[in-house]
């Protein structure tokens, strides 16, 4: 039986997540911590791929959005002594279960350790990262007053224990750094209102690792680089190393037709050929997350840009081929093709959009292949 019997599918390059990661561990050196950050099933490319791939290249830790996506990594195999870091919010009575499965959760706020105490017991002690809000206004302590709370209650139940306490900035990315500098200056200033440095402190993600791999204390949440995308347009210029992109999307022409003046394609007949013209059909649509405002963008045929003529359908779009091709042929919606090129980053200006956004939206619907060494190590597809 065959991994999947649809003609369109992404390919991610797991060397390509290696050597990117390899490239963080050897930025920061040997006494920061790389933790891949995986949630959003690997921003689109496969999360226990991903994080087995980020964990052999020297990744000792993984992060996640919520607690489902770190239960689904240990239900996929990763062990229990790699930690998971649950980034977002965690209901309280999820607490236990958390410890119970070595997954850490970010807090930050008092009342949350008055419920998550009265969900007991707990086998083994949580861990907490402590999560301080230095000015990205999405969850955070904010006041002395709470750390004080937060580190009194600890104290008092054994429970819990703080193995973490980091920030979230909001304009790493970006050419001027005064907000961040405010950022790092505020983060530095809270952390004295701990009385005990915790084990792990750490503020980075891709950019500030990036970009100032001598501030980001003992531990860099590594995302869109470990992808080989530049956290923004802004940075490419800064990129202290090259990334290597590891996502590709491909299909194959199901169908190839001459078309004569006039004549129309699509839903609301809205493309019109100009002159007689090859037309090929392509089995990609929105509901692949190929989304409708693709239309007028190109795709590669034969190394050749292939403009997408009239409406993109739910699960199909055409394409004006610069040739007659046959039935079968490559289409190649992000990647090469004989030297010519498509990237996410292509792909996302033209949806007046950031490059994260693209490999995440490619939908379930879509096979992943992974490739170790150009070849096929394994196949994912959510719709069989
Ligand atoms: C708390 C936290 N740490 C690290 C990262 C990794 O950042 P990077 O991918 O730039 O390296 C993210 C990504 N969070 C998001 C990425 O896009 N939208 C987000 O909320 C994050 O939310």
């Amino acid at each position: 039986d065959q991994a999947f019997y649809r003609d369109t599918w992404a390919e991610i390059d797991l060397d390509a997540i290696f050597y990117n990661v390899q490239s963080m561990k050897q930025h920061v050196g040997p006494h920061v911590e790389v933790i891949a950050v995986v949630k959003a099933n690997a921003y689109g490319h496969g999360d226990i791929q991903v994080a087995k791939t980020a964990l052999e290249a020297g990744a000792t830790r993984l992060a996640v959005a919520f607690l489902d996506e770190a239960l689904a990594l240990r239900k996929k195999g990763v062990s229990l002594d790699v930690p998971i870091l649950v980034l977002g919010a965690t209901n309280p009575q999820y607490a236990s279960l958390a410890a119970s499965q070595n997954i850490a959760l970010t807090v930050f706020r008092a009342d949350w350790f008055e419920q998550a105490f009265m969900y007991g017991p707990y086998e083994q002690p949580l861990n907490v990262h402590i999560k301080l809000d230095t000015g990205m206004g999405r969850l955070g302590v904010k006041t002395k007053e709470e750390v004080q709370r937060i580190v009194n209650i600890v104290e008092q139940k054994e429970s819990f224990v703080i193995e973490g306490v980091y920030t979230h900035f909001a304009t790493a990315d970006e050419q001027n750094v005064d907000y961040f500098s405010f950022q790092y200056d505020t983060f530095m200033h809270m952390l004295e209102w701990l009385p005990a440095k915790p084990p792990l402190i750490h503020c980075a993600n891709s950019a500030a690792g990036l970009r100032y791999p001598d501030r980001v204390f003992n531990a860099v949440r590594l995302g869109i680089s470990m992808y080989g995308l530049a956290p923004s347009q802004e940075m490419k210029p800064l990129l202290p190393y090259p990334l290597k992109e590891a996502f590709s999307l491909h299909s194959r022409l199901t169908h190839v037709k001459k078309v004569k003046a006039g004549e129309k394609i699509s839903y609301g007949a809205t493309y019109e050929a100009k002159v007689d013209e090859w037309i090929g059909t392509v089995p990609i649509g929105y509901a692949d997350g190929w989304l409708r405002r693709m239309q007028h963008f190109s795709v590669l045929v034969d190394g050749k840009r292939a403009p997408i003529v009239g409406r993109v359908c739910m699960d199909q779009m055409m394409i004006r081929l610069p040739y007659e091709l046959p039935v079968g042929t490559k289409v190649t919606l992000i990647g090469e093709q004989k030297g010519e090129r498509i990237s996410v980053d292509d792909v996302a200006t033209h949806l007046n959009t950031i490059n994260y956004e693209i490999p995440c939206t490619i939908s379930y619907r879509v096979p992943r292949i992974f490739l170790k060494n150009k070849s096929i190590i394994e196949v994912r597809n959510a719709v069989l």
